[in-house]
């Protein structure tokens, strides 16, 4: 009935509403790397005025703060070889996943704050629990995090979360107790990365194996960040139609722009380009999900601090819609005139 320009309008136009609500969750969690401190990434981001900044955006932002996540060990669950504090990671992954599908399907973009990486597994699964598999992964780390427990020379959980989701490696894993509820899983089809600089070799396999979509730096400064997100988003989704996942990890920004963080990478993102990517994202409409993880207070200075909670919030806020040449006043047409 409807023209596909129409129909593309209209879910524009109730998209753009839709992103104006907003629920955020923190994850404190910290066992899936060695480095103590990141737990506390929601605190400082919190305190460093992310909700205020959210809410700052425009009259029309609806933000709810759902609080962080808590969770108790599964006495019943057991390890598995290489896979250090797997059951941290279970036992959290499945709070986590319940509460982004309720954020969802309660009509909120669900923001989720870190915490290390790790927590993605449960973040994507809570997304795709709440709408379909069909979903866009936009995986934005110096890192793939692409590792099986086999393949990670670390041990570290943090670097296997894309390699959990990704239905077309599952016959790489062991049998991995308490994680059946982390069914559906996703293609590796709908997956992109931006900024990778620090692959592993096995990582690097998978990639070139499974033909993954990557614009690591080198791509990002051939053709320049505004052609690496179009090329993206072209690929992957050329109908303009799925639901929008990113996973930002700050350490894709360069070691100098984020530099509190467990495994900073130097020569990478600048700010303004993860910005860029944001906005991307926003002005498609169909952003459903991000993570924004990995800042760790308990490394650098106050200075290096600061700068990185500050970071995280300016690329958030190009999330959800901040605009870099500003907004008009909502319900003023012309200049207040001197009396
Ligand atoms: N989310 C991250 N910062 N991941 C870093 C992963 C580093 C390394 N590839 C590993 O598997 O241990
Ligand atoms: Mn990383
Ligand atoms: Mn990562």
């Amino acid at each position: 009935m409807f023209s596909k320009l129409t129909r593309c309008l209209f879910t524009q136009i109730r998209n753009i509403v839709r992103d104006t609500k907003v629920g955020v969750l923190g994850v404190p969690f910290e066992n899936g790397q060695p480095k103590i401190g990141v737990g506390n990434g929601p605190r400082f981001i919190r305190d460093g005025g992310l909700i205020q900044s959210l809410k700052e955006i425009h009259a029309y932002m609806d933000v709810v703060d759902y609080g962080d996540v808590t969770y108790t060990i599964d006495p019943q669950i057991q390890n598995v070889p290489n896979m250090k504090e797997y059951v941290h990671m279970v036992s959290c992954s499945r709070e986590v996943t319940k509460r982004v599908t309720e954020i969802i399907k309660d009509g909120r973009v669900c923001l989720t704050v870190g915490g290390d990486h790790a927590i993605a597994v449960a973040t994507v699964d809570g997304h795709i629990q709440a709408v379909s598999h069909d979903i866009i992964l936009v995986w934005i780390d110096a890192h793939a995090d692409l590792n099986t427990s086999h393949t990670s020379d670390s041990g570290n959980t943090h670097g296997m979360p894309v390699a959990l989701l990704a239905k077309e490696l599952s016959d790489y894993w062991p049998y991995l107790p308490g994680m059946d509820w982390q069914n559906p899983v996703m293609s590796i089809k709908n997956l992109v990365y931006f900024g990778l600089r620090a692959v592993d070799s096995y990582e690097r396999l998978i990639i070139e194996k499974l033909g993954i979509l990557a614009f690591g730096m080198e791509e990002i400064e051939t053709y320049g960040i505004d052609a690496c997100i179009n090329m993206a988003f072209e690929k992957l989704d050329p109908d303009k139609q799925k639901s929008i996942h990113v996973s930002f990890d700050i350490d894709a920004l360069d070691a100098f722009e984020a530099p509190s963080t467990g495994t900073p990478v130097r020569g990478g993102l600048t700010l303004r380009e993860g910005v860029h990517i944001m906005e991307a994202v926003h002005r498609s409409g169909r952003l459903t999900a991000m993570d924004l993880v990995e800042v760790n207070p308990s490394i650098g200075s106050k200075k290096d601090v600061d700068i990185t909670v500050s970071a995280a919030i300016h690329v958030i806020k190009a999330a959800f819609g901040f605009n870099r040449k500003g907004l008009k006043p909502s319900n003023v047409s012309d200049l207040p005139k001197h009396t």
